[in-house]
């Protein structure tokens, strides 16, 4: 929801015949019974505008009808407006007299994160709705936003799966399934069933401000195009159809030629895929990224790229960066890597403890009998974790001679970019462990002796689902 809801909005009241409801009843049955199977738990997320008050109302009714769901809903109160509480205590009423349970979500929108405040809003939404203790939770967008939202992003570029709009359905990183039922129903079937049921609901001013070009889209170009084209928004909504189509066949082709390009360690090896057609090569990148959660690449991105992976070789370390993380060749295979959370730059203290973050990975430590580092050769020294600063030495092997860490890492294969994050553990000034290399022969455990055994443990890297991509889209 926007920042800027004033005012409310209510539908001409009287009574009138009841039309619009079986019809909507009907569309949103058949879009949510068969789903009900796999989790009961429906929440739907009122902003308290039309549309979601719509969608509230009329699965209300379907349930007194005797579909067997647990309805709830869900407000995220963003406090930006001075409307704000107004619009909690709407949701509230509203609920109450449903008999429908709500949640209040409170968040706090930084105003200075850089991308902008409705941005920031929806980024805050959306971590709400991935704690929503629910099975689905729907959306209450419809085919006129569909046509908005396909439109918008052909006028930005798009490619073929931004041009599919938002899907109906799709997973979070976490949370409830997002779906959006009132997909394939038009605004005017909206505000007609809010006219026959005599229903009100709250405004977003922000939402006629032609400055915005989604708005202006939205007031005054659409418009104008239905004059010509009367079924303009179903036909766009229908072309998001065939686009989202061509994306799945396009993610199918991605996949067999990973299948076709891959190497021994389940990466890309380069060779083979400098042998794809370059279509076949920008597709299959397109995929990778998508696969690591990383946003779309600008065309641009990915003829730098393509250039810079036709002309890498072995010897050479390749690396293009992007938004979210870079691409980077090492031994004739392409690393894909998501951008990660900072790792201390400060020692760390150690202080016994069976777990240390570091970054978003987690370091587990271990206790063990006669393996791992000796627990009394740490207690000699203050013990901390850090990273490598140049000129370390360790002899995970006492029988071969102490090396460098540069030489060791290169020697187990360790990639470059890695080398700078992994954690050394140091007794004073010395040091007894590194992550991915072991434990230095002058700290191993005797046989009978109390040991630690550490083990870096990688974090999940939580996807980004499209969608997501395109802000103005989003939820
Ligand atoms: N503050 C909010 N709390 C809960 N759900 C929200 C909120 N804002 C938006 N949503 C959900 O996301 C959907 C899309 O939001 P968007 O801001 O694009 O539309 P909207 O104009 O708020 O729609 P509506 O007419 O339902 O209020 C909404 O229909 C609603 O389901």
């Amino acid at each position: 929801m926007s920042s800027g809801r004033g005012t409310r909005g209510a539908a001409p009241s009287g009574p009138r015949a009841a039309t619009v409801e079986p019809t909507l009843a009907a569309i949103l049955g058949r879009f949510i019974a068969p789903r009900l199977t796999h989790g009961r738990r429906l929440c739907v997320a009122l902003s308290g505008g039309l549309d979601s008050v719509v969608l509230l109302h009329a699965l209300s009714r379907l349930r007194a009808a005797g579909l067997d769901c647990e309805l709830s809903a869900l407000h995220v109160h963003h406090g930006l407006s001075p409307h704000a509480d107004a619009w909690v205590e709407f949701c509230q009423e509203f609920c109450r007299r449903l008999d429908v349970a709500l949640a209040i979500g409170r968040v706090q929108v930084p105003p200075d994160s850089g991308e902008g405040i409705e941005a920031a809003a929806r980024r805050q939404r959306q971590a709400v709705f991935a704690r929503c203790e629910a099975d689905w939770l729907a959306l209450a967008q419809h085919r006129d936003d569909q046509a908005e939202t396909v439109l918008f992003r052909l006028l930005r570029g798009a490619g073929v799966r931004g041009a599919a709009g938002m899907p109906d359905e799709r997973s979070q990183a976490a949370g409830p399934r997002l779906i959006r039922p009132l997909l394939g129903v038009s605004r005017a079937t909206i505000a007609a069933y809010a006219g026959e049921q005599a229903l009100s609901w709250v405004e977003d001013e922000s939402n006629a401000d032609l400055r915005l070009r989604r708005n202006h889209l939205r007031h005054a170009v659409l418009p104008c195009i239905a004059q010509q084209f009367p079924a303009a928004a179903q036909a766009l909504a229908r072309a998001a159809g065939h686009f989202a189509e061509a994306a799945q066949l396009l993610d199918e082709l991605a996949a067999i030629d990973r299948l076709l390009v891959v190497g021994a360690h389940g990466r890309i090896d380069l060779r083979r895929f400098n042998l794809l057609s370059e279509a076949r090569a920008r597709n299959l990148l397109r995929h990778e990224l998508h696969r690591a959660g990383m946003r779309a690449p600008e065309t641009r991105w990915l003829d730098e790229a393509l250039r810079q992976l036709a002309s890498a070789d072995a010897a050479s370390a390749t690396c293009v960066g992007t938004v979210d993380g870079a691409l980077h060749v090492y031994r004739d295979e392409i690393h894909v890597v998501r951008q990660r959370p900072p790792i201390p730059v400060v020692p760390l203290a150690w202080h016994g403890e069976a777990q240390l973050a570091w970054g978003a990975d987690r370091l587990n430590f271990a206790a063990a009998t006669g393996r791992g580092i000796s627990r009394r050769l740490l207690a000699d020294a203050a013990v901390c974790l850090r990273t490598r600063s140049g000129g370390e030495t360790l002899q995970p092997d006492p029988r071969r001679p102490r090396r460098p860490l540069r030489k060791l890492f290169q020697e187990a294969g360790v990639p470059p970019w890695e080398r700078d994050r992994l954690p050394l553990l140091c007794c004073g000034e010395r040091v007894a462990w590194v992550a991915g290399l072991g434990v230095d022969a002058a700290f191993a455990c005797a046989g009978g002796e109390a040991g630690v055994v550490i083990a870096l443990e990688s974090g999940a890297q939580p996807r980004i689902e499209p969608g997501l991509e395109s802000p103005p889209a989003a939820a």
